[in-house]
């Protein structure tokens, strides 16, 4: 099982690096890890296997962060209606979002960051993403709000973008222009 002592900190090259594509059809080591991805993400909700092994509590989880340079994450969430989303995808892409943006009112986070970075994290409010799941199929998820927050983070790691990249320097909880809070 994944635990924390997988997880690169800040500092790490693969936080600042391009992955690359997957190519499909994913061999079994791949399929393994995205598996082993998701587990991790149930595994850190869930608490007993938590606490017993130390786990910080993650919504989502992006390969580099394992110091794979592969285009794959793994989601693992509900949001704020009650919806749930599981996920573990290979070169996932948005192929449209909206103008308007939305930031999480909290903040962000992140496990490769042990420190808090305060201010808003401005994201596109609604975003169109297209990826192929585990088993191979295509999938298209239409996401708003949190769900689009927790895809946008994941995706920015395979960019190599930390979320704090997006706060406004000088002014880290300035309004975002054309952006609403996401509680
Ligand atoms: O990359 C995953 N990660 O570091 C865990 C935290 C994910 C996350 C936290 C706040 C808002 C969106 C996503
Ligand atoms: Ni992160």
């Amino acid at each position: 099982m994944l635990t924390m002592d997988n997880i690169v900190r800040e500092g790490h090259p693969s936080l600042r690096e391009v992955a690359n594509e997957v190519a499909l059809p994913a061999n079994p080591e791949e399929k393994a890890l995205l598996q082993d991805m998701l587990e991790f993400l149930k595994n850190s909700q869930d608490e007993k296997i938590c606490a017993t092994y130390n786990l910080r509590p993650g919504v989502g989880l992006a390969a580099p962060q394992l110091g794979i340079n592969k285009r794959m994450i793994a989601v693992h969430f509900e949001d704020g209606n009650g919806k749930q989303y599981s996920y573990g995808l290979f070169n996932p892409k948005i192929v449209s979002h909206s103008v308007e943006k939305a930031y999480l009112a909290v903040g962000e986070g992140c496990l490769s960051v042990d420190r808090s970075v305060e201010g808003y994290v401005p994201r596109y409010a609604r975003i169109t993403l297209k990826a192929t799941d585990i088993n191979g199929d295509d999938v298209k998820l239409r996401l708003k709000d949190y769900a689009a927050i927790v895809f946008q983070h994941e995706l920015d790691h395979l960019n190599g973008i930390m979320f704090y990249d997006h706060i406004n320097k000088e002014n880290p909880y300035a309004i975002p222009e054309n952006a609403k809070p996401v509680e």
